[in-house]
């Protein structure tokens, strides 16, 4: 049994306190009982949901492993991890998705939901055993990581996954038009004469998968959109009433290509960094309803790696731990607390079908308690990632997670 006392429920002034019982929500402002926490007059929320982070297990755990990835989880404020399987090797097979499970559940951490590969080895060619992987555990199919170039082969997919229940997310770029770009296409990629990956390369993919889920009718999820023009066209399809979900990621809409004048493969990432006018439009979108949820694609790589000439680095941002503080410090005023909170609880169980998360007596005790006011430098040598750099190092950012309960456990608690 767990009581935290001293929080506030989103949109209420009075100071309270919450019993957890056997993993659930035993009931509000009960006399303490078991273990009291102190949640110091902070903000309570379902713990936040990730539908989209690199965890790199198995056989990447130079780069971050299921201990390291679920405490940096844990302290960003999220109770639950949908994990991607571009792995080694890759996340291809019942035992693989059980194996991950069952190491994650000993951990005490966040909870892990695996994503299988929807096509042997993320190879396009040929389909996972997608019934075994859902019986598993699997919690969506993706080949994230790799784009999905046969379309024959995503259709049949989307087709089986449909007949299972189940999501199939997809990484939207086209692989020939992206080429070796390293950053956005435009007059800054040609300024600093590095090859880009121009809008196009998004846009004409998720066109592409937009007929193929008007063709089967199946459940599709686009991961990470960058352009105006992918999410335009998302727009439209959720007009015509295709069954289609989209995420955006919080560097999307707080970074642009100009940080790429620094040379830096810090901010190497795929999809690339975009314009300004990218950035406003998704956020847009998700003031408007079109961008479903957010997700941060936590890709953490070694240093060494990312401190590799540019063209020779990894792509990926790793900041699983910092996501809710730079939406909180930099939209907060523009979304506001109900609507950011939606679109990192409620919001991603939506697009998976889960139940709805709750702060109501009988709902799981997954609970992430909010500092939404005390400003904060960011320091990398404090994540629990072991990607330890940030393109946010030293930026001073306020709505930090004092604390995460994942079913009634301290997952996570600030100054621990
Ligand atoms: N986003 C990235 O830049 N990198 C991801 C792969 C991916 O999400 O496609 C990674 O695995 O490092
Ligand atoms: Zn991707
Ligand atoms: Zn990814």
């Amino acid at each position: 049994m767990l009581t935290i006392t001293n929080i506030k429920r989103p949109g209420r002034d009075q100071l309270e306190s919450v019993t957890t019982e056997n993993g659930v929500i035993k009931g509000w402002n009960l006399p303490a009982e078991g273990e009291v926490l102190d949640g110091q007059g902070g903000t309570v929320a379902p713990a936040l949901i990730e539908l989209h982070a690199h965890l790199r297990e198995p056989g990447q755990t130079e780069k971050e492993d299921l201990a390291s990835g679920l405490a940096a989880a844990a302290a960003g404020g999220y109770g639950t991890v949908v994990s991607m399987p571009n792995t080694s090797p890759v996340v291809d097979e019942p035992a693989t998705v059980r194996a991950l499970i069952e190491q994650a559940e000993g951990l005490g951490l966040a909870r892990l939901r695996p994503a299988a590969a929807l096509t042997r080895g993320q190879k396009g060619e040929q389909l996972a055993e997608l019934a075994f992987l859902k019986d598993a555990g699997a919690a969506m199919f993706t080949d994230d990581g790799r784009t999905n170039e046969n379309a024959r082969v995503l259709r049949l997919g989307l087709e089986y996954a449909r007949s299972l229940g189940m999501v199939i997310s997809v990484h939207a770029e086209d692989a020939g038009l992206r080429a070796d770009g390293v950053m956005n296409e435009g007059p800054v990629s040609e300024e600093l004469g590095l090859p880009g990956n121009p809008w196009a390369a998004e846009a004409a993919r998720v066109a592409r998968d937009l007929e193929l889920v008007a063709l089967t009718g199946a459940r599709l999820h686009v991961q990470h959109l960058s352009t105006a023009r992918a999410l335009d066209l998302v727009r439209e399809a959720k007009a015509r009433g295709l069954p289609v979900t989209c995420e955006v990621c919080p560097h999307h809409l707080t970074l642009t290509e100009e940080a790429l004048r620094s040379f830096d493969a810090l901010y190497k990432v795929a999809p690339p960094l975009r314009t300004q006018a990218d950035a406003d439009h998704l956020l847009g979108g998700l003031l408007d309803g079109t961008v479903d949820c957010l997700a941060t694609d936590h890709a953490p790589h070694t240093r060494a790696e990312k401190e590799r000439d540019l063209l020779d680095a990894p792509f990926g941002i790793a900041y699983i731990e910092l996501a809710f503080p730079l939406m909180w410090t930099r939209f907060g005023e523009r979304l506001g607390l109900e609507k950011l909170l939606d679109l990192m609880t409620a919001a991603p169980a939506r697009v998976m079908g889960w139940p709805a998360p709750s702060l109501e007596a009988g709902a799981p005790a997954d609970l992430v308690v909010l500092d939404l006011g005390t400003e904060r430098e960011v320091n990398p040598a404090e994540f629990k990632s072991k990607a330890k750099f940030s393109p946010w190092a030293g930026e001073r950012l306020k709505g930090w997670p004092l604390l995460t309960v994942v079913g009634g456990k301290v997952a996570f608690r600030r100054g621990d």
